[in-house]
């Protein structure tokens, strides 16, 4: 019997990753590391024989070329592929292109930790008269302003993102069919969340490295059967 699944694989090493930096929404490539980690995506793809029907990324190429290149390993590049700003990284803020030490050691563990893993507390907003504000740049021109985020906590990504899951993913696994989703850590962690129910107080502990495969196998009610970590 075909069950619907879906593989989860948050993107490989970025620049920003290998220097240690705060991302979100800044649009950086992936690192020389990162291109191999995608390339071992679609290795461990094929291995397993899992071959998606349709694949979904946010617009930051991390996530997109971590799926073109996964996919190219896996030959398997004419699927239908669909973008959306919804599977975006969680935005960052203020801390953006922050080096992560420093931004420790100057609000305190308690306070870094609430930001950065906790549920509802956002990083201190990005100044609206920053060039980098999402509003000036021209992919998201067609946008409402107050549609674009200067900072935003685990749950303000949870909505957008479970939002996203609910219209569009869901119906493709409705349809018993296998789904790739290449997106980022906070992105992935909010969706994590809303499949497993995890609590507010427990999604503290859950961390997705770059390049990890999640794969879910559902029933036909879209109650998750197994949970598998595709390892080499
Ligand atoms: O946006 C970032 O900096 C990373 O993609 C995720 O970072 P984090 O693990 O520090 O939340």
């Amino acid at each position: 019997m075909k069950q619907a699944r879906l593989v989860l694989v948050r993107h490989g090493q970025s620049v920003y990753n290998k220097e240690n930096l705060f991302t979100g929404w800044t649009d950086v490539a992936l690192s020389p590391q990162g291109e191999k980690e995608a390339q071992d995506v679609g290795r461990l793809l094929k291995k397993n024989g899992i071959y998606p029907d349709i694949c979904f990324t946010s617009w930051l190429k991390r996530a997109i070329h971590t799926a073109q290149i996964a996919l190219r390993e896996l030959e398997w590049e004419h699927i239908d592929s669909l973008r959306s700003y919804k599977l975006n990284e969680r935005h960052y803020g203020a801390w953006q292109g922050q080096n992560k030490s420093k931004v420790l050691q100057e609000y305190g563990e308690q306070q870094f930790l609430a930001v950065r893993r906790g549920y509802d507390v956002p990083p201190p907003p990005l100044d609206e008269n920053d060039s980098r504000v999402v509003w000036r740049d021209a992919k998201y021109a067609t946008f409402e302003r107050a549609l674009l985020p200067i900072s935003e906590s685990l749950k303000d990504t949870k909505k957008r993102v479970v939002e996203y899951f609910q219209e569009t993913i869901q119906k493709e696994l409705k349809k018993d069919k296998t789904v790739f989703v290449s997106a980022h850590g906070n992105s992935l962690r909010a969706l994590v969340m809303h499949l497993e129910q995890i609590s507010e107080e427990d999604v503290v502990k859950l961390e997705i490295p770059t390049g990890e495969i999640i794969v879910y196998t559902f029933t036909t009610e879209i109650q998750i059967d197994k949970k598998e970590i595709l390892l080499g």
